[in-house]
């Protein structure tokens, strides 16, 4: 049978499949082998009433580090329209890193109850660039059953600053669940669940739900400096309509980057965040 590995503890691993979750241990030599993480596809073969054990793992199609979590589908990236602000070059950077990781990036904009007048724009841009963007009130219960429809039959993490709501949605999605508000942490680096091993959330809607953010990792990953580009989903198009092939769409001459900018096609915005994060993918191949 194929089962979906919950979570782990001690030398017990917790495995839902066909429609139960199973107690299992690991098969004899396999268990050296073996480094199972929350999201892992598995073999597995019944021994007894609600026990088994897992025979094999299935190839990982995504892996997330910090937590670590197997085989994520998609991220559910939260900003809030009020408090804190948006800070879009972390917006930015998550769309990006979900790019990088072959991840479907979910934008929800949430307590639109309090939504403030500068941010109203936002949703419409980054629909415009071609991200799916949801808006939602954790409070009013507005986006949470679209939240549940794109939530079900996949495995999902969420990430977004602390205080936009991750642990309100995720209560508002299933309310027996109860989560404390503020449980939900993704304070980069030093977290509350930085030691502790994430587990999946099984929602009665269908899916499963990483139980601590993804992403506390920000620093972006070692790519080629070509390859930046590719990951801001407006500029991908436009990749080899410049002047050089090796245009770094910095000011050189040519550039059909730079000419979008100018011609308000591409949000200045996302021009600096582009340069920015190309800045720091050189400085990390200098460091090799
Ligand atoms: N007005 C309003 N307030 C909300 C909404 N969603 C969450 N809040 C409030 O925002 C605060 C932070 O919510 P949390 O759910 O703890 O945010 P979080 O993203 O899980 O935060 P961390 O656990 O620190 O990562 C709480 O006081 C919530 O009551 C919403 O849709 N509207
Ligand atoms: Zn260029």
């Amino acid at each position: 049978m194929e089962g979906i590995l919950l979570r782990r503890y001690g030398g017990f691993y917790y495995v839902e499949s066909g429609g139960q979750v199973w107690t299992c241990r690991l098969r004899g030599r396999f268990r050296r082998e073996a480094d199972l993480l929350p999201g892992d596809r598995v073999e597995m073969v019944p021994l007894g009433p609600g026990e088994g054990v897992i025979e094999a793992l299935k190839p990982r199609r995504t892996l997330l580090e910090r937590p670590a979590v197997a085989n994520v589908e998609q991220a559910i990236i939260v900003f809030s329209l009020s408090t804190p602000p948006p800070d879009l070059e972390l917006l930015d950077r998550l769309l990006f890193l979900s790019g990088v990781k072959d991840i479907q990036a979910i934008i929800v904009w949430n307590k639109v109850d309090v939504a403030r007048e500068e941010y109203r724009d936002l949703p419409g841009i980054y629909r415009q660039i071609g991200y799916s963007n949801l808006i939602a009130s954790a409070r009013t219960g507005q986006g949470v059953e679209k939240l549940r429809e794109v939530l079900a039959g996949r495995l999902s993490t969420f990430a977004g600053p602390s205080g936009v709501g991750k642990s309100s949605l995720l209560n508002a999605l299933q309310p027996e669940l109860n989560l404390r508000t503020g449980e939900v942490s993704a304070k980069g680096g030093r977290g509350r669940h930085t030691t502790r091993h994430a587990e999946l959330i099984r929602l009665p809607g269908g899916g499963w739900v990483a139980d601590t953010p993804g992403f506390s990792r920000l620093d972006l990953p070692s790519l080629d400096r070509l390859e930046v580009a590719g990951y801001f989903r407006e500029m991908e198009p436009l990749i080899g309509r410049c002047r050089f092939n090796s245009c770094l769409h910095r000011g050189e001459p040519g550039c059909a980057v730079a000419a979008a900018v100018e011609a308000g096609e591409i949000a200045r915005h996302r021009y600096e965040h582009y340069l920015n994060f190309l800045a720091e993918v050189i400085a990390r191949e200098r460091s090799y």
